[in-house]
């Protein structure tokens, strides 16, 4: 090793060098240089003397200045909530309560009411003091409820916040709040590393509390300190390293800016900032607990207090105490940043409003938002970077803003410690400090209030990009990360709300409910009146069907009725066929006799109908009674005088009718006899006939058929031709049994002669009376109705030209011979047709 040591030992210096000041050249090289330079193998083996050995050692001994660590964003900024109880006892309170001040004797009744009036009045209050807005969820969440009027009135919801580093209840203790929140900063402050405190919140929340105390329940800055000296004491007995401190206030006056008074000062010395450098301010140095303690006593006396509404001795100042550790100056260490290290406690002045309390936030935001937002290394200076962000909050707070440029920028250690009052009364205060803190926590909104959310962002326009950081999570250590981790909750937020919303829409028929109500009731409306329709549609399907039936009927009887008039319209023809065909001396009347035919038939229709409605009874004879009416009508229609209307009744035709009225009446009658009856009639009709014939001249008669020949008469003329057709056999059975029919009847003519007077007494009322008795009618066959009908008017003409007295007598005036038959049962016809 020596050896080869010795051979790459450089070679010893020449006595001269030449040294050219001009610029460098491409010099030759001398002649030492190129000895000097020997090929490699040749110098290690001719001078392995001459190497020097390399510097291992000393590279490796060589102390490269490190940069110092830069703290992780989790240990540069933590955030707590602290919540001051709702009941607070002390001394001066139930002693004040306890003293009566009137010492006048009082009615007892009125005392006794007092004492109860002012009972319930205590009860009350007390009860709404009871009633917390603010409720621990664990050890880094909390539940802010609002007052149920505000629910009432939809104003609020309920909201969770989450995120804290750590959330202290009403009831911890002074110790805890410094044991979880100062002791890590002391530890690091004790090992060199700066750090700030600051407490901020509504007024009368407990900032000062938390942060002075009292001087049984001492706060953050009397423990922080016998913390300092007690360690002090333990790592380095007897040992001087010294510390100051000092306390100035920053007062916010109307119109005239900051100013920073120096309460260890001698007076109302007022300072400057100079970057973070306050000009003019004392730094007192601190041996021990008693001296710090009764220098903070000082600095607390001077401090400028109000009172407020909500604090008897408020804070009108932003308070500030500095501890600074100074290096011993003892130790040969050299001076070096980790023994220079200062802490920062600051209590903030107290805000009466929320909308102050939101400046107040607005600064820790501001602190928070340069600490996490702006390079580590600014190159811009506070005000330009901070305006960027906050821009008039700057100009606000310029003092104090530069004063905390360290932590604003994150090169130093900051706990935010916010204080809260949990009475429902206090709800808005306290909600809006957390809404402006959220930004930088992780919070979860279970249903907040838009208009809030919108407010936020109109105030603070970058809450935004500082919602995508999340700073109290406890195991992230890099700003990357967080930023990431915080994206990576932002989109599953977005997707659960979008979830919730679509959840909501869904069911937003709730929405979809404010009508739900109506439209359910116009749901039901519309299915009752669907139902009703449908009721009444289907009554008017059911009347409809009815109707359809009674058109199937009807059309059914028109047919009938059709066929009828076709058949009788035939029959019509044959016997203008047959007439045409017939004697000369009987052709005559044919014409007019067909034309009465078919009015006949006319009638006949009219009549069946007539006496479908009137339910004819069977009886023949008051068929021809009712008949007679008509008939009556039709005869005062006739132009035709009376007389001669006499003149043309025929005896024959009348007991024609009667014969047939006896036949029908008669129920022993055979059929056979009920036939030669009806041929009589056809008989009786042909006489009448011809004695109608004989009795005008011929021009007469076919005038007189046209004109007076009523409708029955006509027919009559038809029952003719009949007869006309008929063969001599019948004629001759027809003529026996006419005889002794007529012979029969006879006999019995006086019996009803003696009973038609009886019947003529009757008054019209009773005979009508008698009539509508009548139960049943029946139709009758068209040949016994047209001859009904001849009968009456030949009857109606009778009538007339008879007198009245010999109505019921015999009629003797007959012009032709006819049978004792027929002139009988023509006077019982006559008698009986003139009821
Ligand atoms: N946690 C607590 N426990 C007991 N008492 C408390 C607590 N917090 C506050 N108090 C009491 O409430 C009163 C008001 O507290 P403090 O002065 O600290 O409020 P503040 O926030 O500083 O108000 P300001 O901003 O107006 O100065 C004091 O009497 C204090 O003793």
């Amino acid at each position: 090793m020596e050896e080869f040591q010795r051979s790459f030992s450089p070679p010893p210096c020449p006595s001269t060098v030449t040294v050219r000041r001009n610029p460098p050249r491409k010099a030759r090289a001398t002649p030492y240089t190129t000895a000097a330079k020997p090929p490699a193998a040749s110098l290690a083996s001719a001078n392995t003397h001459e190497v020097p050995s390399f510097p291992i050692d000393e590279i490796l001994s060589i102390q490269i200045p490190q940069s110092e660590p830069k703290p992780s964003i989790s240990e540069s900024l933590k955030i707590f909530l602290r919540i001051k109880p709702l009941k607070i006892f002390t001394k001066a309170a139930t002693t004040t309560k306890s003293r009566p001040r009137n010492v006048w004797p009082q009615n007892p009744s009125k005392k006794n009411n007092a004492k109860e009036s002012r009972n319930h009045e205590n009860a009350k209050k007390n009860k709404k003091s009871e009633e917390a807005c603010i409720a621990l969820n664990d050890p880094y969440s909390v539940t802010l409820t609002p007052p149920q009027a505000l629910q009432e009135l939809k104003r609020s919801k309920t909201e969770v916040y989450e995120g804290f580093s750590h959330v202290f209840p009403a009831d911890c203790s002074q110790n805890d709040v410094y044991d979880k929140m100062v002791q890590p900063l002391l530890e690091d402050f004790m090992k060199g590393k700066s750090g700030m405190l600051a407490a901020l919140g509504p007024s009368g929340s407990g900032k000062t509390h938390t942060v002075f105390g009292t001087p049984k329940d001492p706060g953050i800055v009397p423990l922080t300190l016998r913390q300092i000296f007690k360690k002090s004491d333990e790592s380095s007995p007897g040992s001087l390293r010294p510390f100051y401190l000092s306390i100035f206030e920053i007062c916010s006056e109307r119109g005239k800016g900051e100013k920073a008074y120096d309460l260890l000062g001698d007076g109302s010395s007022e300072l400057s900032v100079q970057q973070s450098t306050i000009r003019g301010l004392r730094e007192v140095p601190i041996q021990n607990l008693e001296e710090a303690e009764s220098l903070i006593g000082q600095a607390m006396l001077k401090r400028a207090t109000a009172t407020t509404n909500s604090n008897s001795q408020s804070s009108r100042s932003q308070c500030i105490i500095n501890i600074r550790a100074a290096s011993d100056g003892v130790s040969n260490e050299p001076k070096t940043q980790s023994s220079e290290a200062m802490l920062t406690i600051v209590d903030l002045a107290g805000a009466e409003r929320e909308k102050r309390t939101g400046n107040q936030v607005i600064i820790m935001m501001y602190m928070l938002a340069v600490a996490v937002g702006v390079p580590e290394e600014p190159k811009e200076g506070i005000a330009e970077t901070s305006s960027k962000f906050f821009g008039s909050i700057f100009l606000k707070n310029p003092f104090l803003t530069r004063y905390l440029r360290d932590y604003l920028e994150g090169k130093k250690r900051m706990a935010l410690i916010l204080t809260v009052k949990a009475g429902e009364e206090d709800y808005l205060d306290t909600s809006y400090l957390l809404k402006q803190a959220s930004p930088y926590m992780k919070i979860k909104f279970d249903n907040t209030e838009e208009l809030c959310n919108k407010r936020q962002l109109k105030t603070f326009p970058r809450v935004e990009k500082n919602k995508k950081i999340k700073l109290s999570a406890p195991k992230t250590h890099q700003i990357e990360e967080i930023v990431a981790g915080e994206r990576n909750q932002i989109s599953q937020e977005v997707n659960l709300r979008g979830k919730k919303a679509d959840l909501t829409d869904r069911s937003s028929p709730r929405l979809e409910h404010v009508a739900p109500d109506k439209n359910d009731r116009e749901h039901i409306i519309m299915r009752n009146f669907a139902r009703v329709l449908w009721n009444v549609l289907k009554q008017y399907n059911e009347k409809l069907k009815v109707a359809e039936g009674d058109i199937c009927s009807l059309k059914e009887n028109l047919i009938n009725e059709q066929l009828k008039s076709r058949g009788l319209e035939t029959e019509l023809i044959k016997l203008k066929s047959s007439c045409l065909d017939s004697k000369s001396n009987l052709a005559e009347p044919c014409i007019p006799e067909v034309e009465a035919l078919v009015h006949a038939k006319e009638q006949l229709e009219v009549d069946t109908s007539l006496a479908n409605a009137s339910n004819i009874d069977d009886d023949p004879c008051n068929f021809i009674e009712s008949r007679r009416e008509i008939s009556t009508e039709e005869c005062n229609e006739s132009p035709v005088p009376n007389k001669s209307i006499e003149s043309c009744l025929e005896n024959e035709e009348i007991s024609c009718a009667e014969q047939k009225c006896t036949e029908q009446s008669d129920p022993t009658l055979s059929p056979e006899q009920g036939e030669v009856s009806r041929i009589n009639n056809r008989l009786s009709n042909i006489q009448t006939k011809s004695a109608i014939s004989r009795r005008f001249p011929d021009s007469e008669k076919q005038e007189r058929n046209r004109r007076l020949l009523p409708a029955s008469s006509r027919s009559l003329a038809e029952e003719m031709v009949d007869l006309d057709i008929k063969d001599n056999q019948i004629e001759n059975l027809q003529a026996e049994f006419a005889e002794t029919c007529v012979q029969e009847k006879s006999e019995s003519t006086e019996g009803r002669e003696t009973e038609i007077p009886a019947r003529e007494i009757e008054p019209a009322s009773t005979k009508k009376q008698r009539n509508r008795q009548k139960p049943r009618r029946r139709l009758q066959p068209a040949s016994s109705v047209l001859l009904t009908r001849e009968i009456n008017t030949l009857e109606i003409e009778d009538d007339v030209a008879e007198p009245k007295g010999t109505r019921g007598g015999k009629k003797t005036t007959v012009a032709q011979p006819r049978s004792q038959g027929s002139i009988t049962l023509l006077r019982l016809l006559t008698n009986n047709l003139h009821l």
